[in-house]
């Protein structure tokens, strides 16, 4: 067996795609949704691993763009397609995928790589840290209502239609959305096709998807994407709606069609999954018991230039620290980086500087989209302080008000 990863050409898609299919355990996806992702994904990043002539190892990347604090996009690597065939397992595979893609990925100039984890506990030792959560709810319409509602609400007119004749308007809320909250995508041609995908195989007795737009003085401010699936119990309907997406430039097109789902007919409670943790519908739920709340690890990240990732970034509050990193995976990273910045940008350099904080790139990859704050790592045990001071200073520099949110998987 050849254990170095290579390349992939369009005419080992096929056989490396079954691979991945298999290592999976099949993945279950429609013909419609393996076609979006071949076109998505970046052929010239995927790699493979054969063993005479047999796929034993896959990788692939989607070339992002991720929206970072103070509204930066940033070239990021997805990392996606991941799989080692179960016969050649704990042998160090994924391991030396994960090292050629991030080495190439240096090359390139990325600065981030990200992905979606199938299992939390794999790519903490590749430098991953969980950079954005998400919520999921379940809102049961007996015991849940909304109080407290944004003014406008009522003012709010709601319009229902197709996902595809709604599209250009939803993708005009999706884009001002994504400049706005760390984590989201910038919408890259073929991805807007994701709000598409609706096969009727994966709705397991649900309706076909529809789409609410929200308006406010003729323009469009909101919009959901939802199914729903009535259950008849003997003569008494119930079931749940199924929130797809949910996405509005103001609180009032939010609220308004947050409360038009609940209020749909014939069904007994609404499930929205994917959220980002401050979602507004925290604070308007009456019942926050009943809403049945759920967190999650959502966005992993590392950086693949640690000073480029931090200056290219913008800090609530001035800050000026000096910080000793350790990254046993990408070495070129670890040492001592002076970080100076603030609203207006920030720059970061290598320093010889005395270290102020010290911390791995795992768990600066945590704090950089301002998920967790470094004071809740440090009460963790997982920043060091070697300056007093400065740990509450760069922790408030590091946050942002919007929680970071990485609304679809990829
Ligand atoms: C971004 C994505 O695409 S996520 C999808 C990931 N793919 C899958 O889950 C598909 C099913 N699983 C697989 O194909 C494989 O088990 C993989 C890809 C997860 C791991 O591949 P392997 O070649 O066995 O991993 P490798 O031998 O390089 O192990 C590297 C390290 O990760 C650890 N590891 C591997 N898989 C897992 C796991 N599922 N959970 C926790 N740790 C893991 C190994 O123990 C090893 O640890 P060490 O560094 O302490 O020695």
């Amino acid at each position: 067996m050849s254990s170095e990863p290579r390349g992939i050409t369009a005419a080992d898609w096929e056989p490396w795609y079954q691979a991945l299919d298999w290592a999976f355990g099949g993945i279950a996806e429609s013909t419609e949704e393996r076609r979006l992702w071949r076109g998505l994904v970046a052929l010239d990043r995927c790699l493979g691993i054969y063993d005479e002539g047999q796929v034993v190892g896959t990788y692939g990347e989607f070339a992002l763009g991720l929206t970072v604090p103070g509204g930066a996009v940033l070239e990021a690597g997805g990392v996606t397609m991941v799989s080692v065939a179960g016969t050649h397992r704990r042998r160090g595979l994924l391991r030396r995928m994960m090292a050629r893609g991030l080495a190439a990925a240096r090359e390139r100039g990325d600065v981030l790589s990200v992905l979606t984890a199938a299992e939390p506990g794999i790519y903490g030792r590749f430098g991953y840290g969980v950079a954005a959560r998400s919520l999921s709810a379940e809102l049961d319409k007996r015991q849940v209502g909304l109080v407290n509602l944004p003014p406008g609400t009522d003012e709010v007119r709601l319009r229902v239609t197709t996902p595809a004749e709604a599209l250009p308007a939803c993708e005009a809320v999706y884009a001002e959305l994504a400049g706005r909250r760390p984590g989201m995508l910038e919408r890259r041609p073929g991805w807007e096709r994701l709000g598409l995908l609706d096969p009727p195989a994966e709705r397991g007795g649900a309706s076909e998807r529809r789409c609410v737009l929200a308006e406010r003085d003729g323009r469009v401010v909101g919009y959901a994407r939802y199914a729903s699936r009535v259950e008849w119990r003997a003569t008494v309907p119930g079931g749940p709606v199924l929130v797809k997406d949910l996405d509005a430039t103001e609180p009032a097109g939010y609220a308004a069609l947050l409360r038009y789902l609940l209020d749909l007919d014939l069904t007994d409670r609404v499930r929205l999954a994917g959220r980002p943790v401050d979602d507004p519908l925290t604070q308007w739920v009456s019942d926050v018991r009943r809403a049945d709340l759920t967190l999650r690890d959502r966005l992993y990240l590392r950086p693949v230039e640690l000073g480029g990732a931090l200056a290219g970034r913008r800090y609530a509050t001035e800050v000026d620290v000096v910080l000793a990193v350790t990254d046993d995976f990408c070495p070129w990273n670890s040492g001592r980086w002076r970080l100076t910045g603030g609203p207006a940008g920030a720059v970061c350099e290598r320093t010889t500087d005395p270290a102020e904080l010290t911390l791995d790139v795992r768990v600066l990859s945590t704090a950089y989209l301002g998920d967790a704050t470094l004071g809740a790592l440090a009460a963790a045990g997982l920043v060091g302080e070697e300056r007093a001071g400065a740990l509450a200073a760069a922790s408030v520099a590091f946050g942002h008000p919007l929680a970071p949110w990485l609304p679809h998987g990829f």
